[in-house]
């Protein structure tokens, strides 16, 4: 099958060219689509790339039958319904660090400009005028900057800001003493950064707690005077209340690079609104950063159409390549214990809990219940389940998932261990790796035993006594199918025992129905493992 790449959005070709490692694909590229041709393009695409413009929407997610992947080259992906796509096991992926001195130099060019007014300055002569002292600006030395959110942007400004000698106000709730100090800023809350500064700068995403994060309250309890930068998202500044406080003198000066609707609708109050500055979501707008975050988000599609490991993903966790390279055969552990668990006993299933125990406690987890969710989950949702909505499909069927880490155990020196109840009775399957690579059953509820978890498995409940491994045998070598493996439990002599029979194929459904009918076996299951 040919996989599909629809490029929607004006993305650099040096990125788009690294999809060229890819074996049988097409690049569809179809800049400007209205709704509707978007939606008949995306129902055969195996990847979607945008930049802010188009509008990654749940219609444009369930249209797409093949989809894989969302690119976005660039960081923000409010214009991607993530939410939908996690639900599809559509993963999102951006490029977080391409344009960050971009936006960063940006804001600046955007801080001088507020500080003296050089595009009204420009307009003026343009329009025959020599009028100094309407542009009588002010000077940044010692002017107290406050920058709302202190991430990758926030943080360029700051140094930038340095530079000029000013004094550095940082709100943002992940920012520690530490590194404010570091950076050579002061740690304020939001007032204080609001109240203080000559000039504010905001630089965090637009989420309901940062909408409107700048609104008429907060201009009240601002200096007289004070200029003000976004160049982060639209609708972080309330646009109305912006307008507002330039009228009345609050603010001396205002740039915009980002607005509540995009692009600027032409009857936009932004449009009169005295002293402001407004540029067309340029942000990002360079060569090299247009290079970098479209070399980076093809780079991620490639490994991610050809199932390699990525790093990117909005909805996903982050495992770098080290991290990957000692986990996958824990992961790989996980998700076939999580297959054999499921497909073994079936039932309602709730309250399932997932124990990391001994050395495998030291290593970042976070990725493994994901992996053992998908497995266990295989078995109703098929080839609907994957990494990334395996979480929100135990949601939706309010499957209760704990993560247990257990430092100490007396047996294995790491192990895995999933226990889940089935139709209410609980039911655990340990696992851990020998030789640090190879997975290995060696418990099922309280059966010692040792088996790889791959393949055609014969799974039998049975009576321990005399003569039950020969006949059980001897219906699957009647049947033609060769027996590879096979390994016995038993908690006490006469009692309950297990057998695991490792296959070379699946035997018949009729060999499985006499196989029950072998007097002393309690249940007997068939089980196709990856
Ligand atoms: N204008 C452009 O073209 C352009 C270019 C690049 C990025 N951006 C936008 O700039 C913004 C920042 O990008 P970044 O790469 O620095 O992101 P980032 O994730 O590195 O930083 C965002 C910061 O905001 C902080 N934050 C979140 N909620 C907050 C709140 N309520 N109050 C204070 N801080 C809060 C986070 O803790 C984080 O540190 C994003 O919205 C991004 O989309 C715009
Ligand atoms: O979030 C971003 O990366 C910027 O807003 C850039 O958007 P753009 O790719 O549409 O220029």
């Amino acid at each position: 099958m040919v996989l599909k790449v629809l490029v929607a959005d004006d993305i650099s070709m040096l990125g788009l060219q690294k999809l060229d490692v890819l074996a049988n694909t097409e690049v569809v590229i179809r800049v400007g689509m209205t709704e509707s041709e978007l939606l008949e393009e995306v129902k055969d695409a195996d990847a979607l790339l945008v930049r802010s413009q188009t509008q990654v929407t749940a219609a444009v997610l369930d249209a797409a039958r093949r989809l894989r992947v969302v690119g976005r080259a660039g960081v923000g992906v409010d214009n991607i319904d993530v939410a939908h796509a996690t639900k599809k096991g559509v993963i999102v992926v951006n490029a977080p660090d391409g344009n960050t001195i971009a936006a960063a130099e940006h804001t600046f060019a955007l801080l001088m400009s507020v500080a003296r007014y050089i595009p009204l300055a420009h307009r003026s002569v343009m329009a025959g005028e020599w009028k100094r002292k309407n542009f009588i600006g002010v000077e940044l030395l010692g002017k107290t900057l406050g920058i709302i959110g202190m991430g990758r942007i926030g943080t360029e400004v700051a140094l930038r800001a340095r530079a000029f000698k000013m004094k550095i106000l940082g709100y943002d709730p992940f920012l520690t003493e530490e590194r404010a100090a570091e950076l050579g800023i002061v740690k304020t809350d939001l007032e204080t950064s609001i109240r203080q500064a000559d000039f504010l700068t905001v630089h965090t995403p637009l989420t309901k707690d940062t909408r409107h994060l700048i609104n008429s309250e907060a201009f009240a309890s601002m200096k007289k005077g004070v200029r003000i930068v976004n160049c982060a998202r639209g609708g972080i500044i309330d646009e109305v209340a912006l307008c507002a406080a330039l009228e009345e003198g609050k603010v001396a000066a205002a740039a915009l690079d980002v607005f509540e609707n995009e692009p600027l609708p032409a009857d936009s109050p932004l449009k009169e609104a005295p002293n402001l500055i407004l540029t067309p979501h340029l942000g990002a707008s360079t060569v090299e950063a247009q290079e970098q975050v479209a070399i980076s988000v093809a780079e991620e599609v490639a490994h991610i159409l050809a199932d390699e490991p990525f790093k990117n993903a909005v909805n996903l966790p982050a495992l770098s390549a080290e991290q990957l390279t000692v986990l996958s055969p824990v992961l790989e552990l996980g998700e076939q214990l999580g297959a054999f668990m499921g497909q073994l006993f079936s039932g309602d299933l709730a309250d399932v809990q997932i124990t990391v125990g001994g050395e495998w406690t030291k290593q970042d987890t976070g990725f493994l219940s994901r992996t053992v969710l998908k497995g266990l989950l295989a078995q109703g949702y098929a080839d609907e389940v994957n990494y990334v909505n395996a979480p929100t499909i135990a949601a939706g069927i309010g499957l209760s998932v704990s993560d247990v880490k257990q430092a100490r155990s007396k047996v294995y020196t790491s192990f895995l261990s999933v226990s889940a109840s089935v139709s209410g009775v609980r039911h655990t399957v340990v696992g851990t790796l020998y030789n640090g690579s190879r997975p290995r059953i060696v418990e099922i509820d309280n059966y010692r035993i040792d088996a790889e978890p791959y393949g055609s498995i014969i799974f039998t409940y049975h009576m321990d006594q005399p003569g039950m491994i020969g006949k059980i045998g001897s219906l699957i070598g009647e049947a033609g199918v060769n027996i590879a493996s096979m390994q016995v439990g038993r908690t006490e002599s006469g009692g309950e025992a297990i057998m695991l029979l490792c296959v070379d194929r699946m035997v018949p459904e009729d060999v499985v129905t006499n196989i029950a009918k072998v007097a002393g076996v309690r249940k007997v299951r068939m089980l196709q493992l990856a």
